[in-house]
């Protein structure tokens, strides 16, 4: 094992996905079985009683990897350091609310941990954000954070990309493992566009193997964007385990690498790509290798997809114009 441990930070760490996502970055589930993990938990000062009983179980579990914990409500403490930040923290939304109805309730939170993480954060630190809004909560980090570099910011949108490969493969009858290329265009909302006309099923191209229109407009792409609803609307409260479990992906992806032959998808912020306005934290189809991210090129996109593109860009733009009347970037 190496003896350098990389230092991760989770923020709303006693919440119900910091429940499930401890438990799997201290035991490797991100680095591995020979990379020691030192966990800095960041919580608001009342959670922290509730925070110091989930570190007495992450005790419980001697796991190899975990190399120490340490607890805090000073982002500038818990975030000293760090090589790795997973912002999810915040406010989740209830029965009938949509997430960009939590913009200024969460907003805040992301400008004080961006200025904090500015400050003293490691240098080659990567910020995935959860929490959300997520992209408008990653752009509200980015632009409170100028001496970090934009492209270490991201939103997470992998678990609208693990929900598009699951439904996909129960329509085909397919194993998920070989289902490849599968994007997730825009914001983590309602409008984002789950795209399966790149994808592939074991190497034959999926829109044709499900070769159904209908089902992708009306059942497919609704189904993947109104999930989280539909799990608040089942569980009565938002998903945690399938979020944690999302989040670990995308960061393991991220530090390590996309697979060969396949792509991830990753809200991070928009170079003019595929003629999305610049700056949007946006998600794309990414690669990804030795912690840096590139956005795939060349896809073509037809007049269906680009109606979709724009049409969760133009909500994207909304929310950043809302944050900005609010003074968070
Ligand atoms: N992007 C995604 O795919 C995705 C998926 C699921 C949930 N989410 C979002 O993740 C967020 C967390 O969800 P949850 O179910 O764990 O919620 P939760 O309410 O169970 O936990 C949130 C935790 O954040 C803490 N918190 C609040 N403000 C904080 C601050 N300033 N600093 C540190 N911690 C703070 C709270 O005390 C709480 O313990 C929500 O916004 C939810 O909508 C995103
Ligand atoms: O939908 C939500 O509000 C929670 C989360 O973003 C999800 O997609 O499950």
């Amino acid at each position: 094992m190496s003896t350098t441990p990389v230092k991760v930070a989770v923020t709303g760490a006693a919440g119900q996905i910091g429940y499930s996502l401890l438990f799997r970055l201290a035991s490797g589930s991100l680095l591995g079985p020979d990379t020691p993990i030192q966990l800095q938990l960041l919580e608001i000062t009342p959670a922290l009683k509730a925070l110091e009983g989930v570190v007495m179980e992450l005790d419980d579990c001697a796991f190899p990897t975990l190399a120490g914990v340490e607890i805090g409500d000073d982002a500038e403490k818990i975030f000293d350091g760090v090589n790795l930040a997973l912002l999810v923290g915040a406010r989740p939304r209830g029965p009938g609310m949509e997430r960009g109805d939590l913009l200024s309730a969460n907003g805040a939170i992301f400008t004080a941990q961006g200025k904090a993480l500015n400050k003293v954060a490691a240098d080659d630190v990567r910020i995935g954000v959860t929490g959300n809004p997520a992209n408008t909560n990653a752009l509200i980090a980015m632009t409170n954070a100028p001496d970090i570099p934009q492209e270490r910011f991201s939103a997470l949108t992998r678990l609208d990309h693990n929900r598009a490969i699951s439904q996909l493969a129960a329509k085909t009858g397919s194993a998920v493992s070989d289902i490849k290329k599968v994007t997730i265009w825009g914001n983590h909302s309602a409008t984002q566009y789950p795209d399966i006309f790149h994808a592939e099923i074991a190497g034959k191209n999926a829109a044709e193997t499900v070769n159904d229109q209908s089902w992708i407009e009306n059942d497919f792409i609704p189904t993947v964007a109104k999930r989280g609803a539909a799990i608040i609307e089942a569980r009565g409260s938002s998903s945690a385990a399938s979020a944690a479990s999302a989040t670990i992906d995308a960061a393991r992806d991220w530090l390590q690498g996309t697979p060969e032959g396949d792509w991830a998808s990753m809200a991070v912020r928009s170079d003019g790509s595929y003629d999305v306005p610049e700056g949007l934290i946006y998600s794309f189809p990414v690669t990804t290798k030795n912690g840096d991210w590139e956005i795939v090129q060349g896809l073509e996109i037809d007049e269906f997809s680009r109606s979709k593109m724009d049409a969760t860009a133009a909500e994207l733009i909304e929310e950043r114009d809302a944050v900005k009347e609010l003074g968070l970037i």
